[in-house]
């Protein structure tokens, strides 16, 4: 309870985020601040150089004391070098300065899917659900080709732009010869989507299209009932649901997962 006070004073203390208008690295200048994460704070910058908007990532002063703090943050870079895919931000830029360890990357300018279905109300039906999923599927291979497994594959971390889609947030990737150790007490959703295995990133997937199809769900009645109950969909797509999320035997490899998809 105390450490968990005087951590929190800790990050009040040192993490503040950095005041929109300063320049670093005579280079970018901050203009937003847009989000706190567990290791990063991230802004939007407006680089000098090549007159862009790029996504400025600055690793918190307390994590950079600590090396799984380090640890994550390079790895978080190393991963999106490798990565090197059209719909996945390009890393451009990494430097340490005064100010700390820093990155920046393309900013993917679009809606997350959280903006989507909470904010403007968007709603999908199977046939919209099953086309994204095929699409987000075809980025994932080309992660899990180069063993990198996501680990985060959530509504804000997926974004639409000009009707393309985009993963981001690389925070929590791992390659599969990484060792990552769980808590057990966290919650069991995350114990399904942070092992370092390929079945995480579809249980993700799965989860993330519950959300997607909630979207059009008018509830009748009080009564809570099981997504199998409430949702009106076909029952190969509850079939394949099933098997992302782990209810039947998982698929192993995005390639299964789009032949049941497929199949619908
Ligand atoms: N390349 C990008 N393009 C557009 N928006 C981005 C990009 N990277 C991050 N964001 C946005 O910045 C905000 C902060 O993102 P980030 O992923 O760094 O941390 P977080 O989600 O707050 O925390 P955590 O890393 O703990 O999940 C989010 O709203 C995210 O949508």
């Amino acid at each position: 309870m105390i450490t968990e006070f005087l951590k929190g004073l800790q990050r009040t203390l040192f993490d503040r985020p950095l005041k929109p208008g300063l320049l670093i690295q005579e280079r970018y200048r901050i203009t937003e601040v847009l989000g706190m994460g567990s290791y990063g704070i991230t802004y939007l910058a407006l680089d000098n150089l090549t007159k862009t908007t790029v996504v400025l990532k600055q690793l918190r002063k307390t994590k950079a004391k600590t090396k799984s703090g380090l640890r994550s943050f390079q790895r978080e870079s190393e991963i999106l070098k490798a990565v090197n895919h059209p719909q996945v931000p390009k890393l451009l830029d990494e430097f340490q300065n005064n100010k700390g360890l820093f990155i920046t990357m393309e900013w993917v300018q679009g809606e997350t899917f959280e903006d989507l279905i909470f904010r403007d109300q968007h709603s999908y039906n199977e046939k919209e659900t099953k086309a994204i999923l095929l699409e987000l599927l075809n980025i994932i291979e080309s992660f899990h080709e180069k063993d990198i497994i996501h680990r985060d594959l959530r509504i804000p971390n997926i974004i639409q732009r000009n009707g393309t889609l985009h993963i981001i947030d690389f925070g929590l990737a791992c390659f599969l010869s990484d060792e990552e150790t769980l808590d057990p007490d966290d919650h069991p959703e995350k114990l399904r989507m942070q092992p370092v295995t390929v079945e995480s990133d579809l249980f993700a997937l799965g989860h993330f299209a519950l959300f997607l199809l909630y979207s059009s769900y008018d509830p009748q009645s009080k009564k809570e009932k099981s997504w199998e109950e409430e949702l009106t969909i076909s029952h190969s797509f509850k079939a394949a649901l099933r098997n992302m999320l782990q209810l039947d035997e998982p698929f192993h490899s995005v390639a299964e997962a789009r032949s049941a998809l497929n199949q619908i």
